[in-house]
C-alpha cells in the first residue's frame, strides 16, 4: 500500500466511528436550524467567523445562503467576519488581534442575528470574544466546535460538537454539520416561496 493509500484508509476508518456517532448531534441540529430559519424569517441575519479552514467554512456557509444552497429560493442574509482585510487589519493591528470579530459583531448585530462561532479547539479568543459580544447584542449565538467544546462552547447558547479530537477531521465534520443547515434553511424558504 502506498501512504496515500494508508492515509485514504485511516480517514475512511476514523470517519466511520465518527459517523455512527453523529447521530447523537440531531437535538442541537435541529435547534440550530430552527434558530437560524426563525431569524431568516423574521427579517434577522447570520453573522460567522472562524480562524484558518474555518475561516474558509465561514464564508462557505454564508455564500450558500447569500448565493445558493441546492434548490432554488431567494437569497438570505448571511456574513462572513473574516472576508474585510482592512478591518482584519485595523481591528487587529488598532486594538488587537483577539478583537477581529467581536469589534465587527458590536458593529454589524442585531437583535434576534444568529452568530455561529466555528473553532475546532473550541479556545480560539477571537471566536470566544465575539460569541460573548453577540450574546450582549441579543443575537442567538451557535459555536460549532471539536468534541471538548472548550470554552467557545460554554459561552453560546447552542452547540455543535463533532465527535473527534483531530482538527481536519473536526473541520470535515463542520461542513457536513453546515450543509444539514443549509438543507435545513432550503425546506423553509423554498416552501416559502411556493405558498
Ligand atoms: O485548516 C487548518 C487545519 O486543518 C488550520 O488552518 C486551522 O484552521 C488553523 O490552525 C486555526 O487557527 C485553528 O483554530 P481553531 O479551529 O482551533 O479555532
Ligand atoms: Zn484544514
Amino acid at each position: 500500500m502506498t501512504l496515500a493509500t494508508e492515509h485514504l484508509h485511516s480517514y475512511i476508518d476514523r470517519h466511520r466511528q465518527a459517523l455512527d456517532r453523529l447521530a447523537g448531534l440531531a437535538p442541537e441540529v435541529r435547534l440550530t436550524a430552527q434558530a437560524c430559519v426563525d431569524a431568516l424569517q423574521r427579517g434577522n441575519k447570520l453573522l460567522i467567523c472562524g480562524n484558518g479552514g474555518s475561516a474558509a467554512d465561514a464564508q462557505h456557509f454564508a455564500a450558500e445562503l447569500t448565493g445558493r444552497y441546492r434548490r432554488e429560493r431567494r437569497p438570505l442574509p448571511a456574513i462572513a467576519l473574516t472576508t474585510d482585510s482592512s478591518a482584519l487589519t485595523c481591528i487587529g493591528n488598532d486594538y488587537a488581534f483577539e478583537e477581529v470579530f467581536a469589534r465587527q459583531v458590536q458593529a454589524l448585530a442585531q437583535p434576534g442575528d444568529v452568530l455561529v462561532g466555528i473553532t475546532t479547539s473550541g479556545r480560539s479568543a477571537n471566536v470566544i470574544r465575539a460569541l460573548e459580544a453577540a450574546r450582549r447584542r441579543g443575537a442567538f449565538t451557535v459555536a460549532l466546535t471539536g468534541e471538548g467544546g472548550g470554552p467557545a462552547a460554554q459561552c453560546a447558547d447552542v452547540s455543535l460538537r463533532a465527535p473527534s479530537e483531530h482538527t481536519a477531521q473536526i473541520q470535515e465534520i463542520h461542513i457536513l454539520l453546515i450543509h444539514v443547515l443549509c438543507e435545513t434553511i432550503d425546506d423553509a424558504f423554498v416552501e416559502d416561496a411556493q405558498a
